[in-house]
């Protein structure tokens, strides 16, 4: 044995002297071991099994009905010194937050089987991949695991030749909401995550290493770790653009990343390439631009409005070896949810299905899946080396103001729109839906230090050779009187990024304006929608008195970061601000 392994032996026997297991399972990431694991798990009703004809290797779990959703209140980053996790994160002083969590899992695991997780998180053999290991009392989180990351010996070996890894604890522990934790310790790499089961708070690889950890490191090695997409855009030429955007959880990266081309784009030869849907980790290549890796190798996807409609990609992928999350059930035992065909005869809870108690699947009720079944799988998801980023795209749900699409006029600006991000909270953390909050660059819950230190490490990349992306900033989601969406989105959404492509390309001319580029008359193509020009004019307006208050509240958002919130994006602020003022003497 080496004794780089001597490291993760060591803390192995100290987690087991802790958490006191019955025996401890070491993951080699195999077939085998998926199997036994799913065989297990029917036999103790964690998992449940869906129709085998229609559904081959799909299996359905209930998850605790106060545990289905990540914990935001609940998500810490212990840093030594407070301020280095800023405003942005809740934070506990690191001595304080081991005792705590020493204390719930002291002796957790008796009578159970501790698992240990070795984990890659990107292409095995990427320079920009990093590893970790998580160890867990959960055969859901093991099987999740397996599909969302590159799990078992290949891993270990990598680890064992780096001598490097992210410590991840995790155990399913009571489920009480009140002994509940998720604990980051960004300077000591390692995770800490105690009462729940549910996926973000669970699976380490994901949220808390890709995400949490990672930016942190990102920060001071020079890179980049975000709450992003990645998608390639092929177009009749044959040339492929990948873009990389960034949209808070449950908001349309897992659609975008899969979009079918409306059908006049696909006769004339578009395709689209599905390399990410959640996370993307970027760094500047040797030629100036950015590259981008996926660092997982599954989707943990919102269920509920997936459908033939929406997103038929999706729909295909999940159509055999699938672990369901919170789903409902019909009569003959398929997965079921809101926007689906036919009828839910059973809810999320397992209770005969009763409009009165609300939807039948829980609004983040999750599929797990391999990348790989999905039908646009980018072959470039395995390239080491990572795919060039063409474009960033940053968007929310924004009922009102902001328009369909508008371009940052450079890399300062477009961090300023990244960071001024909003939009309306969803079901996919615990908590009230619907209300508008700032989310900067859709990592509010997870970047792992002081937003302030974040916006000035985005801004550190614009230096002399540098080809950076084109900042682009969406919105799908505006609102008309009546309430439905002014845009279809889904699969027309390739609209808009043909036209990011064309700006990238130096083929549209665009339409200046104190907020942006948007769109010139004629530049979007939507002949073919059914969208009158009334709407199109809504979607694409700037509204200067609804953007002055709007500038105004950035300001005062940024200003709330104290004094590590960079200047630079002070002044850029005031700049659009006066912008804005000026154009309104103008006219
Ligand atoms: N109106 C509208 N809804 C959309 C669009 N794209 C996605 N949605 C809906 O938004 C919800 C969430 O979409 P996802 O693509 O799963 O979100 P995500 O950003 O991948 O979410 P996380 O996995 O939580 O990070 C689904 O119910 C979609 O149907 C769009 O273009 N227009
Ligand atoms: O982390 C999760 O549980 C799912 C997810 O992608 C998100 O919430 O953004
Ligand atoms: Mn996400």
């Amino acid at each position: 044995m080496s004794s780089k392994l001597e490291a993760l032996q060591r803390w192995v026997d100290e987690v087991a002297a802790l958490t006191r297991p019955a025996q401890i399972h070491w993951c080699d990431g195999s077939d085998a071991e998926y199997q036994q694991l799913v065989q297990q798990m029917l036999r103790t009703g964690d998992l449940i099994e869906l129709n085998q004809q229609t559904h081959p290797g799909c299996y359905l779990h209930r998850s605790n009905p106060s545990d289905v959703a990540r914990v935001e209140h609940l998500t810490f980053v212990c840093t030594v010194e407070e301020d280095a996790a800023g405003p942005n994160n809740h934070w506990m002083a690191p001595a304080e937050a081991h005792a705590k969590m020493d204390a719930l899992f002291d002796g957790c695991m008796e009578g159970r089987t501790m698992y240990v997780i070795p984990y890659c998180m990107g292409p095995i053999d990427s320079p920009l991949a990093r590893c970790g290991v998580e160890i867990t009392d959960s055969p859901y989180v093991v099987a999740n695991m397996r599909t969302m990351t590159r799990m078992g010996a290949a891993a270990q070996a990598r680890i064992e030749r780096e001598g490097r890894f992210v410590k991840g604890l995790h155990s399913t522990g009571e489920l009480d909401p009140e002994r509940r934790f998720i604990m980051h310790f960004p300077e000591e790499l390692t995770i800490k995550s105690y009462g729940s089961g549910y996926g973000g708070n669970a699976l380490l690889g994901k949220k808390c290493h890709a995400l949490r950890i990672a930016s942190f490191q990102a920060k001071s090695e020079g890179w980049l770790a975000e709450h992003m997409l990645i998608v390639g855009i092929e177009n009749p030429r044959g040339e492929t653009h990948y873009i990389a955007a960034a949209f808070p959880s449950a908001c349309g990266k897992t659609n975008l990343a899969m979009l079918i081309p409306p059908e006049g784009y696909r006769q004339d030869g578009w395709k689209v390439w599905t390399v990410g849907d959640d996370i993307c980790w970027m760094r500047p290549g040797a030629d100036g631009r950015l590259y981008a890796i996926n660092p997982e190798a599954g989707y943990f996807g919102v269920a509920p409005g997936t459908s033939t409609a929406t997103n038929p990609n999706a729909l295909s992928t999940i159509a055999r070896d699938t672990i369901f999350t919170n789903v409902a059930v019909t009569a003959d035992n398929q997965p079921w949810w809101e926007g689906l065909p036919g009828t839910p005869v059973t809810d999320w809870q397992g209770r005969p299905y009763d409009p009165a108690n609300g939807p039948a699947a829980h609004p983040n009720s999750r599929f797990t899946v391999s990348a790989r079944q999905c039908p646009t799988w980018s072959p470039r998801a395995e390239d080491a080396q990572g795919v060039p980023i063409s474009a960033i795209v940053f968007g929310g749900r924004r009922p009102s103001l902001i328009p369909l699409v508008f371009e940052a006029k450079d890399w300062k600006h477009g961090v300023l729109v990244g960071a001024a991000m909003g939009s309306e909270t969803t079901a996919a953390a615990t908590g009230a839906v619907g209300v508008l909050r700032r989310d900067s660059m859709a990592m509010k819950p997870f970047a792992g230090y002081h937003y302030g230190d974040y916006f000035r490490h985005w801004l550190s990349f614009d230096q002399p050779g540098a080809k950076l992306p084109k900042i682009f900033h969406v919105n799908w989601f505006r609102k008309g009187e009546d309430g439905r969406f002014l845009w279809p989105g889904y699969g027309d959404n390739l609209r808009v990024l043909e036209w990011m492509i064309d700006r990238v390309e130096g083929r549209a001319a665009g339409n200046e304006t104190p907020i942006g580029t948007v769109p010139a008359k004629g530049e979007l193509k939507v002949d073919d929608l059914a969208l009158d020009g009334a709407t199109l004019d809504t979607l694409l307006d700037v509204d200067h008195a609804g953007w002055t208050a709007e500038l105004a509240a950035i300001g005062d958002y940024l200003q709330s970061f104290g004094g590590r919130m960079p200047d630079a994006l002070h002044a850029e602020q005031q700049r659009v601000a006066k912008a804005l003022d000026t154009a309104a003497i103008a006219s």
